[in-house]
């Protein structure tokens, strides 16, 4: 269903001027701001947010002309999202000791029945509203992911029934999967690039030969940009946004690596560690988008050295969405500003610290000044 209705090639390219308009809208934002310290993350997230929220709800919920009438503030709905990613990423002590899971020693299990309920209002609003749009409507046509859903509900002849309710589910799963991995990868691509200004040279470069410096890139060029394709990959490899994938259940006993795995066990796959293999990798700290170039590794479940979206059944389905993100959000980033750490910060003082969860995002966020690169007129395309 991810493959063929939501993440099909023409669905996504349908959306493609969601992704230019967001990004322009930021290079504007960031214009405005040449020269003042900012906090890169919170534009990375707010346009991540705004690109998923647009093609997966059909509009920005974190505007406020947009969302007058809706359920939920833009400022309560940011709390919702922030409240979601920290519980989706907290140890909860009744998971592993069942004996003790009633009492809900952390409190995390009335947070998380509390943040359901929000969630839930907010869904059947978004799933009533498009459904008032479609009702009587001839030769209706799905426009977002969540009409896409509601189409494949309607359905009387799909083999697994599609519900309001998994509709809902599977739509909060597309907002929470889409909406911080891009902006995480992004800032840490950004930050390693300051650290070595040797590969941000070599990336301005290999961009300005390519594209020139009179247009932004456009996603159609990334295949002719093998260094930043490079600098991706390589980023993703030191800081893959969810380091031990989603957990497992073992179905079977099997042996893995001479040891005996029981059926019914838990099993976690560290991407992080296997991005950081001595055996698999030359200098595997060291980050050196070179060591991709003129090779056929890629990123899309069959190379197991890099895992990024996972692999198999439950490989992340939004991967080509994200890299296309990614790809051309750092591509214009890199092409359409100078980038400096803030007076006093050298490149050997940044802070390359990360927090460990469910994702692996900066410890300390990145803040950095730009100043635009490219003829002035075009911020305000
Ligand atoms: C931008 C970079 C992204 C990265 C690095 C990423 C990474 C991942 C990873 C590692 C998983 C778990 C896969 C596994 O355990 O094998 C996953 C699952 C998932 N991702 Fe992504 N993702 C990204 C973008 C997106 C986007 C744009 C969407 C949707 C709009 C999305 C939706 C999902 C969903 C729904 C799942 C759960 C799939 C399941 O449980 O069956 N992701 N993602």
């Amino acid at each position: 269903m991810c493959i063929k209705e939501l993440f099909s090639t023409k669905r996504l390219e349908s959306y493609e001027y969601i992704r230019v308009e967001e990004m322009r809208a930021l290079a504007k934002g960031l214009y405005a701001l040449s020269g003042s310290q900012i906090m890169l993350k919170d534009y990375l997230s707010d346009v991540s947010f705004n690109v998923i929220s647009r093609i997966v709800l059909g509009k920005k919920y974190l505007d406020e002309n947009e969302t007058k009438s809706s359920v939920v503030t833009p400022e309560e709905f940011k709390k919702m999202l922030d409240e979601l990613f920290s519980l989706n990423g907290v140890l909860n002590i009744g998971d592993s000791i069942p004996s003790v899971a009633c009492f809900d020693l952390q409190g995390y299990v009335k947070r998380m029945k509390s943040l359901s309920k929000k969630f839930d209002r907010f869904l059947e609003y978004v799933i009533d509203e498009h459904n008032e749009k479609k009702n009587g409507v001839k030769e209706w046509v799905a426009k977002d992911m969540v009409d896409v859903l509601l189409q494949l509900a309607d359905d009387p002849n799909l083999e697994v029934k599609l519900t309001r309710t998994s509709v809902k589910a599977f739509t909060q799963d597309l907002i929470a999967g889409g909406t911080e991995s891009s902006a995480v990868t992004v800032e840490w691509a950004m930050s390693e690039l300051l650290k070595q200004p040797e590969i941000f040279k070599k990336a301005t470069e290999e961009l300005d030969r390519v594209i020139g410096r009179d247009r932004w890139v456009e996603e159609s060029d990334i295949p002719c940009l093998p260094y930043i394709e490079a600098i991706v990959k390589e980023t993703m490899r030191l800081h893959p946004v969810a380091p031990m994938l989603v957990p497992r259940l073992v179905r079977e006993d099997c042996k893995v690596a001479g040891y005996d795995i029981v059926a019914g066990t838990r099993a976690l796959v560290s991407v992080w560690t296997i991005g950081r293999d001595p055996t698999l990798w030359d200098e595997p700290e060291v980050f050196c988008p070179e060591r991709f170039i003129g090779k056929s590794i890629d990123i899309k479940g069959h190379d197991f050295e890099l895992l990024p979206f996972g692999a198999g059944r439950r490989m992340c389905p939004g991967y080509t969405l994200g890299l296309k993100v990614i790809q051309s959000s750092l591509a214009n980033l890199i092409h359409g500003f100078v980038w400096k750490l803030p007076e006093k910060i050298t490149t050997g003082d940044l802070n390359m610290e990360e927090i460990f969860g469910l994702s692996t995002p900066r410890k300390i966020p990145l803040i950095v000044i730009l100043q635009p690169r490219l003829p002035a007129q075009a911020y305000f395309q």
